[in-house]
């Protein structure tokens, strides 16, 4: 975390100095005090003048000190934050499918949110602050020592009791502080899902049980904060507790050095400043400990994920020539269930491959196994002659695409949605769109390209959104095109429409995972595969398969009686 602090030295450096300053212009205060308050007694009114004259000197050093050190803490807390939230949104994204799924989204959210939002407050807010008390301790004990070594030894050991207070507390704060950073992304989990779902929860009519859902967990989130605030609480209150004896001990034994005659007035008012420059700094000193152990939890989290997934950085797309696919003796399972036994498969670069079974076969699973969303107990995956494994996860997506039914819109215009935000020429442009079958579509809005979609694109068919994202694979270079059951959710029009022109892109693989008999479609394809028991059962062309009258033949069976 200490990088975080070194973003921009010059900001650094600026606070780490104007800390001592403003001990020293504190210090300063409490020692003007002594001979402003005795010059009253001289009755000289030269040397009152002086008094007042270097009191009021010190009064604006100290508050212009004040100010620029709370100033120049704002500006580094600036830096660390930007430098922080950076590496950890940075992190999170180079997470693979399969480490990134491991939370929902909304757990990411609550991370970069209120966890950050913790990093501030109890981890930067607590470092700088001991910082600031260390150095205020030092100066203030240098001077204090020389008005009165007793009452300095007396304070400094209630400002070092003081500290030890948190350990007390330490189990309980612990715990307390897991409690409530679970129950609040648990929370934030509850209320996104009941966003993203409006559409599902109004028209099943389950928004007085999800209400209830999101009471519950918002009573527990704020019970769990509610006891970490009071356990906080309780901390500081011993912490005052301690400076108030120290306070009082510090009058007591002044109030007997004036009887004896040891201290003037003024000095008793000079000591009890500089006592307060112990003691109200270590009085938070708990509460600062306190936030650096319970924040702890939150850091060694934030931690997992903010470093990021490095990838062999040698490897490069242009090295990637060889576009064929195979698995060889691919076994996948799922919580002790086998889901693929034994697949070995090639899929010819160039080809077009249709894959057909029944629902929960393993279809998706196996064509997942070429983007690394499955992965396999035994076997491999080759691109090319290369293990998938070894090819890092960008240069693979730039060959390999893998769409499904529902394509991600952002809210941005057409064309930034085609060329996500990277340069291509009008030509490529122009290409994409025509050969994803968007020209007609796009030459019919007024805006064209430029024509803004909307909330992940509700203003769109289904099957211009798949044409978009035809449209963007195309344009990024894919070479290996797998859709998994894009046109289940078409009108029988468009799902033709569709998947002419997927079998007909020329130059690159198409493998298409389907439920639906379109001899138009099945015909096109070199080879259809059917998966049955985790492996494949018939593979062959559509005539073929027809002819050897097995599951493809039973399934056309069905397909034209219902
Ligand atoms: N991440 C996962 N964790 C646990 N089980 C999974 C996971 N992914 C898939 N499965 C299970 O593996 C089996 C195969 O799933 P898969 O999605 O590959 O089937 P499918 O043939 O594509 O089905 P459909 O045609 O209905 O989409 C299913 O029983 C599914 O529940």
């Amino acid at each position: 975390m200490i990088k975080y602090f070194l973003q921009n030295k010059k900001k650094l450096i600026t606070y780490l100095l104007l800390s001592p300053a403003m001990s020293i212009t504190s210090v300063l205060f409490a020692s003007a005090l002594e001979p402003l308050v005795n010059s009253t007694t001289q009755k000289d009114v030269a040397v009152m003048l002086r008094a007042i004259m270097a009191f009021g000197l010190i009064v604006v050093a100290d508050l212009t000190a004040t100010f620029f050190h709370k100033i120049s803490r704002e500006n580094l807390r600036k830096e660390f934050l930007v430098g922080f939230k950076n590496d950890l949104f940075a992190g999170i994204m180079s997470k693979s499918f399969q480490e990134y799924r491991k939370e929902p989204p909304s757990y990411y959210v609550s991370m970069m949110q209120r966890d950050v939002k913790k990093v501030s407050t109890d981890y930067f807010d607590s470092v700088c602050g001991i910082y600031r008390v260390s150095i205020s301790f030092m100066v203030t004990v240098l001077a204090l020592i020389r008005v009165n070594p007793l009452i300095c030894l007396i304070n400094v050991v209630i400002a070092l009791l003081s500290v030890l207070i948190p350990k007390i507390f330490e189990k309980k704060l612990r715990s307390n502080s897991q409690d409530a950073s679970k129950s609040a992304s648990e929370y934030q989990s509850v209320i996104s899902d009941a966003f993203i779902g409006f559409n599902t929860i109004k028209l099943y009519s389950v928004i007085s049980k999800i209400r209830r859902q999101v009471q519950d967990r918002n009573e527990k989130s704020e019970e769990a904060e509610c006891n970490l605030l009071k356990t906080n609480y309780k901390i500081s209150y011993m912490s005052v507790i301690c400076t108030s004896a120290g306070f009082a001990l510090t009058i007591i034994a002044s109030v007997v050095f004036v009887f004896l005659g040891k201290i003037s007035i003024g000095g008793v008012l000079a000591l009890s400043q500089l006592i307060g420059g112990i003691l109200a700094p270590f009085q938070d000193v708990p509460i600062f400990i306190t936030n650096l152990k319970s924040i702890a939890v939150v850091i060694d989290k934030l931690k997992k994920y903010i470093e990021i997934d490095e990838q062999d950085p040698e490897e490069s797309a242009h090295s990637i020539t060889d576009y064929s696919l195979r698995i060889e003796n691919a076994m996948v399972s799922f919580d002790d269930k086998k889901v693929l036994d034994g697949v070995n498969i090639t899929f010819d670069q160039g080809k077009k491959y249709v894959i057909m079974g029944e629902s929960g076969c393993g279809k998706s699973t196996l064509v997942k196994l070429f983007i690394k969303m499955s992965e396999c107990a035994g076997g491999r995956v080759l691109l090319g002659k290369r293990d998938i494994k070894n090819i890092p996860d960008k240069d693979l997506y730039n060959v390999v695409n893998y769409m499904q039914q529902e394509v991600f819109l952002f809210d941005d215009s057409i064309r930034n949605n085609i060329t996500l935000y990277k340069d291509y020429s009008s030509e490529k442009i122009r290409y994409a769109i025509e050969c994803a079958g968007l020209k007609d579509y796009v030459e019919s809005l007024e805006y064209g390209l430029e024509t803004k979609i909307n909330g992940n694109g509700y203003n769109l068919s289904g099957g211009e959104k798949q044409r978009i994202g035809i449209a963007r694979a195309l344009l990024a270079g894919a070479k290996v095109f797998i859709f998994d059951e894009i046109t289940s959710n078409l009108d029988v029009a468009t799902e033709h429409f569709v998947e002419n022109l997927i079998m007909n892109l020329k130059d690159v693989t198409v493998i298409m995972i389907t439920h639906r008999i379109n001899d138009a479609t099945l015909s096109k394809a070199d080879e259809i595969l059917v998966i049955k028991d985790g492996n494949i059962k018939e593979k062959g062309n559509f005539r073929e398969l027809l002819d050897a009258r097995g599951m493809l033949y039973g399934y056309k069976m069905i397909a034209s009686t219902v």
